[in-house]
Formats: structure tokens, C-alpha cells, sequence
């Protein structure tokens, strides 16, 4: 099987749209160019594929409404002008994605939002939401409380972070080149597109070693650093020219255009990976022999109504250790609730969280997704 059929079978997918081609090199937003992404995106959505859009282009947005020509070097300056930006960025996505019936959401994201447990949670549940009633996410970062993403213009890597977020199958970073070449085809015209390597090959640092675009700030370095991340989920990358007609649908039918950039492993395995090596259990839940057999044999998410105990002080989003009632450690995961209120809806039906805490955040204790058999 050709490693570009994965492109084909995607059924959740981040696409990340830089500000260069989003903005048509700083002359305001593109707004056919974004038309005919939308238009392909509908496509893919009436397919079946879920689809969370990375759009960069407030700052240069931002900049071209307030009649600024060049990008200014004052962090604060560059927020306004984010903030300024992101107003016309958002309406011009919803537009166009109302042609096709279809609601736009704005997601405002921090790296900080996404290594934070708890936060990281809410942020992943959230968009899982929005995914369920078809809406579509338009993440930027939220650049008016942070300054090193602005400063270092780094949406490849929030792309990335998204893909990890909501377990993308692949994420397609479309930029200003064809992809990535052997050279920075800026300053090497004879520089040749790589189209298929693993994200990890050490010769990749070598060929993205150019720099940026004029608008852009991260360049290739970024696009690859993206894609190494992304492979830990195990999801795929492709950098593809944003301009060149039709590549998302022709991407999706297989065609080898841009750079397909491959994990190491596959998704669940390195989603468990990741799980079982970086993070510390803050607590322990104590299960009763059904849920041990569910969580064993059926690979199934751990419910309040099989836990019989929970020791330690944990927050929403730790890992917690869930021990069988001899002791014995079956499960780690990220817990939806804290140790109070593990403790208050321990032993009871899911459908009783609402009487006993007044909200209902999750159904499950522990989703089998966040959770890794040891
Ligand atoms: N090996 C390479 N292959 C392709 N482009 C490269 C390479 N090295 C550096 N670049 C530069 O990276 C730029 C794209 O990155 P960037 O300007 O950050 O775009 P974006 O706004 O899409 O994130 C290209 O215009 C190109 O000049
Ligand atoms: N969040 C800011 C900066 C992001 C940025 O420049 O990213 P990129 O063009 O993808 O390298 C913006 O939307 O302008």
C-alpha cells in the first residue's frame, strides 16, 4: 500500500494555513484563495471528515486594517494588531463556510492552554463538541496574553499540538512553496521538493535550514519540528503549495503533491507511548472486579459506577493510578474530575453525576482514550 493512501483514509484531520498565503503576501486577506479552501474542506466534511483549520494571518491582517506597512517590532503593537486582525479572519472563514450551510467556531488556544492537564482537557473536549455538531474550528493562538508565540510566529507548532489534541489522523500544513525542498528554494532555484520521508530523518534539519518568508516567521524549521510532534500521536504531515490548484481534494485523492513527512509508529501505539512515559500519577482509584474485567478485556472507558475508592489529591487532567481492590495497578489515566469530586460520585451511574455535583463534565472516570493498560 502506497504510504499516500493514509491521506486518503484520513478521517480527522488539521489543516494549518500560514499567513503568507492566507493574506496574499501581506496585500489583505485572499479571500478567493480562502473561498476555494473552504469550498475543498466542505468537500471533505460532506465526506465524513472531521476538520480543525489552524489559520494564521491576524498580525498581517491586523496590520494592513490599520494601514501599516511594516510589521512592527514592539510586541504590544504586534497584539493590537492580532487583535485587530483575528476580527477579519474569523468573519471572513464563517462567511464562506456559511455558503455551504456549515458554522465556524473561533478557538483561541495558548501552548501554555496545552500543556496544562486540566486545561488541556477542556480544550479537548471542546473540540471534540464542536466536531459532533459539525462545526468547523478556526484555532489561531491567542496572542493578546502570550508573546513568545507572536514573537517566534509559530502556528506550525500549535498545529501540531491541535493534531495531538483531537488525535488527527494527519495534519496538511499548506504553505507558499510546493513543499519542502532539498534547499531553500528562495535562494536555490534548482532546489528539488522532497515528497515522502519520516519525520525523523536527521537529514530533514539540513534541507529546512533556510529561514522564513517575508510574513511567515518560522519557515521550514518550524514545519518539521510540527511534524515530529505530530508523529508522536502518530498522525502523518503534509507541506503542500497552498496555491497550487486543488490541493486538498487532490491530496485527498492520493495524488503526490507536497511532502509527506511519516511517523514511526501508529496512532494508538504512540498515543499509549506517550501516555505511559510522560506523566507522573497524582492519585489512585480503587476498582471493583467488573471494571477490571472491562477495562482489561473490553479496552473500555472506566466509569464512576466501578470505582470503589480514591486516595490521594489530584486535579482534573492528572494521571491517577487505578489499582484493583488486592492493590494491584491495572490502568493509568487522566482523570476527568478532581479527587473531590472522584470521591463524591464514586460507586454511583453515570446518570447521577448531575444530583451530585450539579454539572455533568463527563460521563466517564477515565476515558479509554486518555488510558493505558500496564
Ligand atoms: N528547504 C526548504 N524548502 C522550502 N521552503 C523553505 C526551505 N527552507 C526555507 N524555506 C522557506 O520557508 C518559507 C515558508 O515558511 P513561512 O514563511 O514561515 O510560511 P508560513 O507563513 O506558511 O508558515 C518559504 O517561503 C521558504 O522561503
Ligand atoms: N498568530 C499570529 C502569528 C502566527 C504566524 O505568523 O504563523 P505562520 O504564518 O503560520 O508562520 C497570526 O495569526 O498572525
Amino acid at each position: 500500500m502506497s504510504e499516500r493512501e493514509q491521506v486518503r483514509r484520513a478521517r480527522r484531520l488539521v489543516i494549518k494555513i500560514g499567513s503568507a498565503l492566507l493574506t496574499n503576501d501581506g496585500r489583505g486577506l485572499d479571500v478567493p484563495a480562502l473561498a476555494r479552501w473552504v469550498d475543498q474542506i466542505a468537500d471533505l466534511i460532506r465526506e465524513g471528515v472531521e476538520v480543525v483549520v489552524v489559520s494564521s494571518g491576524s498580525v498581517a491582517e491586523g496590520m494592513t486594517r490599520l494601514g501599516w506597512s511594516r510589521r512592527p517590532e514592539h510586541l504590544h503593537e504586534l497584539q493590537a494588531a492580532a487583535a485587530v486582525g483575528q476580527m477579519g479572519l474569523v468573519q471572513t472563514w464563517e462567511a464562506q463556510f456559511r455558503r455551504h450551510d456549515r458554522n465556524a467556531a473561533q478557538v483561541l488556544l495558548t501552548h501554555d492552554d496545552l500543556s496544562d492537564r486540566k486545561r488541556y482537557l477542556n480544550a479537548r473536549s471542546t473540540l471534540r463538541t464542536l466536531l459532533d455538531f459539525g462545526v468547523i474550528p478556526i484555532v489561531n493562538e491567542n496572542d493578546t496574553v502570550v508573546t513568545d508565540e507572536i514573537r517566534f510566529g509559530d502556528n506550525d507548532t500549535l498545529g501540531a499540538l491541535v493534531a495531538n489534541l483531537i488525535e488527527a489522523d494527519g495534519l496538511i500544513i499548506l504553505t507558499d512553496q510546493d513543499g519542502l525542498f532539498d534547499s531553500d528554494p528562495r535562494k536555490h532555484p534548482d532546489a528539488r521538493l522532497v515528497t515522502e520521508r519520516r519525520a525523523g530523518d536527521p537529514e530533514l534539519d539540513i534541507m529546512a535550514g533556510g529561514g522564513a518568508g517575508a510574513l511567515g516567521r518560522g519557515g521550514m524549521q518550524t514545519k518539521l519540528r510540527a511534524a515530529r510532534l505530530a508523529a508522536r500521536s502518530g498522525a502523518f504531515t503534509v507541506i503542500v503549495g497552498g496555491r497550487l490548484d486543488q490541493a486538498i481534494s487532490r491530496l485527498r485523492e492520493g495524488e503526490e503533491i507536497g511532502t509527506l513527512l511519516l511517523p514511526e509508529q501508529g496512532r494508538i501505539a504512540a498515543r499509549k507511548q506517550w501516555l505511559a512515559s510522560h506523566l507522573q500519577t497524582r492519585g489512585r482509584v480503587t476498582i471493583d472486579a467488573g471494571a477490571v474485567q472491562v477495562l482489561c478485556r473490553g479496552g473500555r472507558s472506566l466509569l464512576p459506577v466501578g470505582v470503589k475508592g480514591v486516595a490521594g489529591q489530584f486535579r482534573r487532567g492528572e494521571m491517577v493510578s487505578c489499582v484493583d481492590e488486592s492493590g494491584q495497578e491495572v490502568a493509568r489515566g487522566l482523570i476527568n474530575y478532581d479527587s473531590d469530586e472522584a470521591r463524591a460520585i464514586a460507586g454511583r451511574s453515570s446518570d447521577r453525576i448531575t444530583d451530585v455535583l450539579g454539572y455533568v463534565s463527563d460521563e466517564e472516570m477515565i476515558h479509554r482514550d486518555n488510558m493505558v493498560l500496564v
